[in-house]
């Protein structure tokens, strides 16, 4: 199983998550830069964390007209799985691959902690190694990640069971102390109707090995690998 990470100018989770990725394939990670214009054979692409740009107009509007990108958006229109974090998340939306907007966190403030999310969805290839309901601690760190849609989007994406983690306490409670940044429906991360695209602001690949102090985001890996092999 080969897996592709997209590197950005000023992408920072990039090396996190190709060392992540390693742990789980076995194999070396492919790193690609934003300015080609051919992605190699690859099993799956992540599109990582940062500042792409610098944030510059909005957090991932640049990145998304990277070259490299239409040929993300092509691969993933074909059903290659594709898991974007944090920024990742923000250039994917922007590229139109997930519906809704990340707005400012409603505290204005940039917050970096860990939060506690519900896996509402445990279905491949992201989320199959968890059960569904189980409470998972990942860190998050931004200032715009305060997840917003219309409602017939919000609808859609709660009936047709695509939030995958929604913000909670450590004991799964919802409710305002949850929720790190203001998001709608405390959401985490959603995917596309297939499940095969994953965007979610927390990063699992920064508690994904006990030497970082936990490895609760490990599983996403192992699934994937499990998945795709
Ligand atoms: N860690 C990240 O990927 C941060 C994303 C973006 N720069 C923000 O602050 O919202």
């Amino acid at each position: 199983m080969k897996a592709g990470v997209i590197v950005f100018p000023a992408s920072n989770c990039d090396r996190d998550v190709a060392v992540a990725l390693e742990q789980s394939t076995g194999r070396p990670t492919t790193m690609v830069w934003h300015g080609e214009t051919q992605l190699p054979a690859l099993d799956l692409i992540v599109v990582p964390g940062g500042f792409s740009y610098g944030d510059y107009l909005r957090c991932g509007a640049i990145a998304a007209h990277s070259p490299i990108m239409r040929e993300v958006v092509a691969r993933a229109r074909a059903g290659t799985p594709v898991l974007a974090i944090c920024n990742g998340f923000q250039i994917v939306q922007e590229a139109g691959l997930l519906p809704g907007a990340l707005l400012r966190n409603a505290s204005q403030r940039f917050v970096c902690r860990d939060v506690h999310l519900k896996v509402e969805r445990s279905t491949a290839p992201f989320t199959s190694r968890y059960n569904a309901g189980t409470v998972i601690r990942i860190p998050v760190a931004h200032h715009d990640g305060n997840f917003y849609a219309d409602d017939e989007t919000l609808a859609e994406l709660q009936g047709e069971g695509r939030v995958v983690f929604r913000y909670v306490t450590a004991e799964g409670a919802r409710g305002p102390a949850a929720n790190p940044n203001g998001s709608l429906d405390d959401i985490a991360g959603i995917c596309d109707p297939s499940g095969r695209i994953l965007g979610m602001m927390p990063h699992p690949e920064r508690l994904a090995d006990a030497m970082l102090g936990g490895a609760d985001g490990r599983a996403m890996f192992d699934a994937a690998v499990e998945h795709l092999s």
